[in-house]
């Protein structure tokens, strides 16, 4: 990485346990070095977790709000000047630390039952089950960074661990499209670079020297950004992750494709939408969303971020069966609004297509920041309406159940799908986002059954940028060349903006 000396470059001390929190615009972006510019290497810092190289820029762009936190006190240096900067001495990092290091223990014990190590003689009459973890709390509570400080402290604790991380907000837009809902297994730190992956990245069609430390994950997708829209979709997709990180991830004792203890007693993290600790939505939707997740991934501890109500309501309805911990909110944690949202869902579409390059601040030179910059080249292909068969699940605009008149029935159910009709003018698939399905395992029709579009994870996301009603063909735009004729797709709300 060279960087030009002459340019605009400030050098701030951090002491011990604080942080250097800052916001970018639209259009800046921000270079930090941990580490004197001499090279002499003065202290460690990290972002969420995730350690930074010493002397390496790291670059952040696209309205990124993150904080560089160091433990022990360090050195950093700044290209770039973001809107607003400040270094703050509380931090709610010694309790999320101690945190980590109570889950750590549970992870060390469940391996050493797994290998039929010995166990402490003070800890025999515990369960030893690995660490699975819900994480909820109300909008802009920082639930999201404290499930990556957290899986990134598991990761960089040198056992190979590999946590698995799953996603439940739809509106996060962790590894794929924003609609869908996931999760990965974390092998490396996850990086803060762009709210655009603010999980990090998913393996895309890109070469594999770039995208090595990408991720792969199992997706869903739900369509929508908010669970209210169709809690009971929501909750089948839930319980479908469940299930499939059993098939795809977990152990089989017996089984030959045994996955290794370590990778058993890593746990899992589950970071969820707000709306299952305050959401606008009826609170019984919330209570079911809420029991499906635990349900679904046997949940062992609930970390309530900073919200004394959901604390005493979830202690009151599971402490007698699940650890109930409630954790402070971050100072730090930035109010995020509704176009601040719109924008960074338009970057994570765009980004999936054509990757994404954060421009480096003034005096950085280098033509290459590692994962921050990924150039990507989709395809534009024209296909009958034939070709696919789309789908959308309930009707297009689905008043919840309670909202119906007394005595009125659904004439669509909220998990039916609906074939949709491109040579229809309301059809809503011009600039629409369609997820295409991954293929049934099985080509058996007597083992296929009518709702099993609900319960197929998603192999990729397209978008239709034409329509031409009179020869019966649309335009679809493709992360690669692959041919999707035949494919199944489903459409959700969420429209490709240029
Ligand atoms: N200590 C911090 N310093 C600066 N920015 C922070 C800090 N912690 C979190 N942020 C930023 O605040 C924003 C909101 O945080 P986060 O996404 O973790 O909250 P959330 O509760 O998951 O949000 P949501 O309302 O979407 O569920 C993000 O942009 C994040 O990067």
């Amino acid at each position: 990485m060279a960087s030009d000396d002459s340019v605009d470059k400030r050098e701030w001390n951090l002491e011990r346990e604080t942080e250097y929190r800052f916001e970018l615009d639209p259009d800046s972006s921000l270079a930090i070095k941990a580490g004197l510019p001499n090279g002499v290497v003065k202290g460690h810092a990290e972002v969420f977790g995730a350690e930074l190289a010493a002397n390496r820029p790291y670059i952040f762009g696209q309205e990124c709000k993150a904080a560089i936190y160091t433990w022990e006190g360090c050195t950093i240096e700044m290209s770039g000047h973001p809107s607003t900067e400040y270094v703050s001495e509380e931090t709610p990092m010694v309790p999320y630390g101690n945190v980590h290091y109570s889950f750590e223990k549970m992870r060390v014990l469940a391996l050493s039952q797994l290998r039929g190590s010995p166990v402490p003689a003070s800890e025999r009459d515990k369960p030893a089950e690995p660490p699975r973890v819900l994480v909820v709390g109300p909008e802009n509570s920082g639930k999201t960074t404290l499930c990556k400080i957290l899986t990134n402290y598991a990761v960089r604790m040198g056992q190979g661990w590999s946590p698995l991380l799953v996603n439940l907000d739809p509106a996060e837009g962790g590894w794929a499209a924003p609609g869908a809902i996931g999760v990965t297994p974390v092998h490396t730190p996850l990086p803060t670079s762009t709210p655009a992956s603010p999980l990090g990245t998913a393996a895309t069609s890109a070469p594999t020297a770039l995208s090595s430390n990408a991720l792969l994950p199992l997706a869903y997708w739900y369509g929508h950004a908010e669970t209210k829209r169709n809690p009971l979709l929501m909750e089948r997709i839930i319980r479908n992750i469940g299930e499939n990180i059993k098939d795809k991830y977990q152990a089989h004792p017996e089984g030959k494709d045994k996955k290794s203890p370590a990778f058993q007693a890593a746990g899992f993290i589950v970071d969820t939408p707000s709306s299952f600790a305050t959401g606008s939505g009826s609170n019984e939707e919330r209570q079911r969303l809420i029991k499906a997740t635990i349900d679904a991934f046997k949940i062992n501890t609930i970390l309530v971020v900073g919200h004394e109500k959901l604390n005493v309501e979830l202690q009151r309805a599971y402490g007698s069966q699940i650890t109930v911990v409630k954790v402070p909110k971050s100072g730090g944690v930035v109010e995020l609004d509704y176009l601040y949202r719109e924008r960074v869902h338009k970057s994570q579409l765009h980004a999936y297509f054509y990757g994404q390059v954060i421009p480096p601040p003034a005096g950085i030179t280098s033509a290459s920041f590692g994962s921050e910059t990924l150039v990507l080249s989709p395809s534009s292909s024209i296909l009958n309406f034939d070709d696919l068969s789309i789908y959308r699940i309930g009707a297009e605009s689905m008043a919840p159940s309670s909202a119906l008149p007394i005595g009125a029935a659904r004439v669509v159910s909220e998990t039916q799908a609906v074939p949709v009709d491109p040579s229809s003018p309301g059809s809503g698939l011009l600039n629409a986002v369609l997820a295409i399905l991954a293929t049934p395992s099985t080509a058996d029709d007597a083992e296929r059954y009518d709702e099993e579009i609900l319960d197929l994870s998603v192999s990729g996301f397209v978008v239709v940028t034409n329509i031409d009603m009179p020869n019966r063909k649309m335009t679809i735009l493709s992360p690669n060349q692959g041919s999707i004729v035949g494919r199944t797709a489903v459409i959700g709300s969420y429209e490709w903006q240029e």
